[in-house]
């Protein structure tokens, strides 16, 4: 865990680095404000991008929309070969474009190239979905009319996007609009905007129209581009990855306009282990759950419930692995966890900690700041036999705290697991099938998990109940989400004969 000098990356296609927002085709530089993007691991400034105006919002919604009129029409074939051109792109420069993440959100190299990967996936699935759009015929109550529906393009796409995924969460969205012939404006989080400008130069490579993709910068202008973006008129679909008090903020400013929305919101995930389970495996899975992004995912456990008999065996082989981590700058090859976004984040993972123990909790592995790495990193701490009434069993951490709290029935923990205003995912652990379909169909979330901590994928349907939101990004239902259903009916027809 030495401190170590943080290298910049040293990239092949340099091309990729911008330094403009991109509106129109056009890469624009120029501005009045500019704001600075840090590397988290060293502080040092590594970009200073245009701190847009409102205008630019206005501006790339009106060029969106023009783009509109023509992009609709194109043939699903020729979007499915610009997606396909897309994922080759992505593919080809993946190297690149992991360290650029790395460089920008702190991940850890090998996970950023795990991202990359996985950001890439959603434009291959959707350039196979794009071909494959359907409606239905029906036949109404009355004899002489017939009815079908035809799946359109919602319109414009207004899209915020966080910093704890810079690419996958921006390709996930960016690829079933462009799928279903949407032109789109992008917000990108101003901690993390390289990663979607790298995205919006491959995107104009790969042969889109000009002013499909609009993207806008800006630090301090973000709730007004927000606002801007879900009350024009011109703007049909807000979706948005974030915390759940931006997503309702975002929801009601929606109002006015009637948007269609898909709301991708915070977690509290309930990671289950029966002590028929297998121990070993349950702790690796835990491990690799728990610590992508360092706790920074929104399918993060938050809350480990571990049946009583064997919570002493569990936490202590949690911690002799996590004892193992190498933590240091994301960019160093030999690195197993980078760091956290900013200060602010290990404030919120020193006060839930400090909370659960003060609250009674025993301490595993003591963990804390690693100042002498950087100001952003954080050694991951363990607590067990947690009280239910700490702090981190009702709100997400969002940082490298593991919370074990005991129980001792099937009944009980379904009640703990439950009792949250969100439902995004949840982890179940035993080798009874019975169990696992029981526990799986009572909890309350959007995706359950069982035997593994690790499910996402382009191919499964992501997304939330309760405050974690709604909509479902990737799988056969991610392109819905960007279409209207219209019925045309049909009357007046003669009898039939
Ligand atoms: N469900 C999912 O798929 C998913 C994925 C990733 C993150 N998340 C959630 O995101 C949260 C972590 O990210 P965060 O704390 O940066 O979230 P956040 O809601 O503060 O920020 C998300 C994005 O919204 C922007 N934003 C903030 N206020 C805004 C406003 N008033 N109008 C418009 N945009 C605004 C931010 O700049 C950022 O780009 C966690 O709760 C996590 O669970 C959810
Ligand atoms: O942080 C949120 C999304 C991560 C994922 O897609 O698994």
């Amino acid at each position: 865990m030495a401190a170590k000098e943080t290298p910049s990356p040293v990239l092949k296609n340099k091309d990729l680095l911008r330094d403009a927002a991109f509106i129109n085709g056009r890469w624009i530089k120029e501005a009045s404000e500019y704001f600075e993007v840090t590397d988290p691991a060293s502080g040092k400034v590594i970009a200073k991008l245009p701190d847009q105006p409102i205008s630019a919002v206005e501006e790339a919604i009106d060029v969106a929309n023009n783009a509109f009129k023509t992009f609709k029409n194109t043939t699903p074939r020729q979007r499915s070969a610009w997606l396909r051109n897309l994922f080759n792109l992505m593919n080809e420069n993946q190297e690149d474009l992991a360290k650029i993440l790395t460089w920008e959100n702190g991940k850890a190299l090998s996970e950023a190239r795990g991202e990359i990967k996985y950001a890439a996936s959603y434009f291959e699935w959707f350039a196979e979905e794009a071909v494959r759009s359907y409606g239905v015929t029906i036949q109404p109550g009355n004899c002489s009319n017939r009815a079908y529906t035809i799946r359109q393009p919602v319109g414009v796409c207004g899209m915020i996007c966080p910093w704890n995924f810079p690419s996958a969460m921006i390709t996930r969205k960016v690829a079933p609009a462009f799928a279903a012939g949407c032109t789109i404006v992008l917000k990108p989080d101003s901690q993390t905007p390289l990663s979607a400008l790298a995205l919006a130069y491959l995107v104009e490579k790969a042969g889109f129209p000009r002013g499909c993709f609009n993207l806008v910068l800006s630090h301090t202008r973000t709730p007004e581009f927000g606002l801007k973006l879900c009350e024009s008129p011109k703007v049909k679909k807000i979706t948005f990855t974030g915390s759940t008090n931006v997503g309702k903020i975002l929801m009601e400013q929606s109002a006015s306009t009637m948007k269609k929305l898909s709301l991708e919101l915070g977690g509290n995930a309930p990671f289950i282990v029966f002590e028929d389970a297998d121990i070993d495996e349950a702790v690796e899975q835990a491990l690799a759950c728990k610590f992508r992004g360092l706790g920074q995912t929104c399918v993060c456990a938050n809350r480990f419930y571990v049946q009583s008999s064997i919570i002493e065996e569990f936490s202590e082989k949690l911690a002799g692995k996590v004892k193992k981590f190498i933590i240091g700058p994301g960019l160093q090859e030999e690195t197993t966890h980078g760091c956290l976004i900013n200060q602010k984040a290990i404030k919120k993972v020193d006060e839930h900690a400090q909370d659960a123990i003060e609250k009674g909790a025993e301490v595993v592995l003591k963990g804390g700041p690693l100042p002498e790495i950087g100001e952003t990193f954080y050694s991951p701490v363990i607590l067990t036999k947690v009280p239910h009434s700490a702090k981190v069993s009702k709100e997400e951490t969002f940082g490298p705290l593991c919370a074990i709290f005991s129980f001792d029935t099937l009944e009980e923990v379904i009640g703990y697991a439950n009792d949250t205003n969100v439902g995004l995912a949840s982890y179940v652990f035993s080798k009874n099938v019975d169990k696992i379909y029981t526990v799986a169909e009572a909890l309350e979330t959007g995706m359950v998990s069982c035997n593994t901590g690790i499910f996402s994928d382009v191919a499964i349907p992501f997304g939330g109940v309760k405050e974690s939101g709604f909509g479902r990004e990737g799988s056969l239902y991610g392109l819905e989400d960007y279409t209207i259903i219209k019925t045309v009916t049909i009357g007046n027809l003669p009898n039939r004969i």
